[in-house]
C-alpha cells in the first residue's frame, strides 16, 4: 500500500501532483475553515506524513497517536504550533519553510509599518466612503518614516530584510536579539541595544521574534510604558509575544500612538475584539508571506521534504536536527 499523506488545507493540484504520483494523498478540501481537531486527529492516526499550516495545533497527543507518522511539514518558518519535543521523542521529523519567505515577509512588515504610520488604510476607506470633501492641511496626517528610528526585536533573516528596507528610508536602525550580529551591524549600521534601551529610543518597535517561553508577553504593560508616546508597535511574528490586554490599554490611553498587527493570540481574531475597535490599529489576517510566488515555493518546500522522508532520504529543512544524528 502507498504511504498516506494528509494535507490540512486545500492546495492547488499542480502543487501536489508530484506527491500524487507516488503516494496516496488526501486534503481537507475547504479553504474558508480550518480542519476540525477531531478530523485532524483521525487523519494523523493514519498518515505517514502531514502537511500543516500555522493554525493547526500539532500537539504531543496528536503526534503520539500518529503511529505511522514520519514527517510533519509545516508551511511556515515558525513552528510554535508544534510540540517539537514530543515529535523528536516519537522520531518524527518536523520541517519548516525558512529562507524562501524572508523577503516577502520583510516587504509586508515594512508595508504594515508604512500603512500604520501614514494611516493608509483609514485614508483609503475615507475616500471610498465618500468622506473626502476638501483638501485640508492636516487631513489624515500621519507620522514620517524616513530619518526616524526603527527598533527591530528579533534580528533573524526577516529582521535583516526589514533593516535593509529601513536603511533605504534613511532610518536609524537599533536591534535586540539573543546574539549580536556583527556583520549586520557592519553592513547596515544597525546598533545593538538592550530591550529596554530599544523600547525607549525607537519611533517604530518591530517584533520579529519567534514565540518561545522566553518571548511570550515580551511586550507587556511595562514594555509599552517604556516606549515613546509617539511610538508605533508593529507585530509580524506571533500574537502571543504581546500581551494584548496591555496593548489595548496602551493604545487607548495613548501610551503609544499606534499598532500595526499581522498576528494575534487567537487567529482568526474575533471581529468584536477590543483591538479591532481602535482607530489607531491596522490589523491584517496573518499574511506576512502571502504572495502568490512565495506561497507556491513554500508548498514546494513542504512537498519536497515529505517526498524525501517517505523515500528514505533526509529532509532539507528540519527543525529537530537531533533526529538526523539519532
Ligand atoms: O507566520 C508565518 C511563518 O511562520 O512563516
Amino acid at each position: 500500500m502507498k504511504p498516506y499523506i494528509y494535507l490540512t488545507r486545500k492546495l492547488p493540484e499542480e502543487a501536489v501532483k508530484n506527491l500524487q504520483a507516488s503516494f496516496q494523498v488526501n486534503m481537507w478540501d475547504r479553504d474558508d475553515v480550518a480542519v476540525p481537531e477531531d478530523i485532524l486527529l483521525a487523519e494523523a492516526e493514519k498518515a505517514h506524513a502531514l502537511l500543516t499550516v500555522v493554525s493547526d495545533q500539532i500537539t504531543g497527543d496528536l503526534l503520539r497517536a500518529g503511529k505511522n507518522l514520519k514527517v510533519v511539514a509545516n508551511m511556515a518558518v515558525g513552528f510554535d504550533n508544534i510540540d517539537v519535543e514530543a515529535a523528536t521523542k516519537q522520531g518524527i521529523y518536523i520541517c519548516n519553510t525558512p529562507d524562501v519567505l524572508t523577503e516577502t515577509t520583510a516587504d509586508l512588515t515594512f508595508a504594515l509599518l508604512t500603512a500604520t504610520a501614514r494611516r493608509i488604510v483609514e485614508a483609503a476607506e475615507f475616500v471610498k466612503e465618500g468622506n473626502w470633501k476638501s483638501w485640508s492641511p492636516f487631513l489624515l496626517a500621519g507620522q514620517d518614516i524616513y530619518n526616524k528610528t526603527i527598533g527591530i526585536c528579533g534580528m533573524g533573516k526577516i529582521g535583516e530584510g526589514v533593516a535593509r528596507r529601513a536603511k533605504g528610508f534613511g532610518m536609524e536602525i537599533l536591534y535586540h536579539n539573543r546574539t549580536r550580529k556583527p556583520e549586520t551591524e557592519q553592513e547596515l549600521g544597525a546598533r545593538y541595544r538592550s530591550l529596554e534601551s530599544l523600547l525607549e529610543s525607537s519611533d517604530f518597535v518591530v517584533s520579529l521574534t519567534p514565540l518561545t517561553s522566553e518571548t511570550r508577553h515580551l511586550f507587556n504593560q511595562s514594555a509599552f510604558r517604556k516606549m515613546k508616546s509617539s511610538a508605533i508597535f508593529i507585530n509580524a511574528s506571533r500574537g502571543a509575544v504581546a500581551d494584548e490586554e496591555a496593548l489595548v490599554h496602551a493604545l487607548k490611553t495613548r501610551e503609544i500612538a499606534g499598532a500595526g498587527l499581522d498576528v494575534f493570540v487567537e487567529e482568526p481574531i474575533s471581529a468584536d475584539h477590543p483591538l479591532l475597535k481602535l482607530p489607531n490599529v491596522v490589523a491584517l489576517p496573518h499574511i506576512g508571506s502571502a504572495s502568490l510566488e512565495t506561497r507556491m515555493v513554500m508548498i514546494s518546500v513542504c512537498v519536497d521534504n515529505i517526498e524525501r522522508v517517505l523515500k528514505g532520504k533526509e529532509p532539507r529543512t528540519i527543525v529537530n536536527p537531533g533526529l538526523l544524528q539519532a
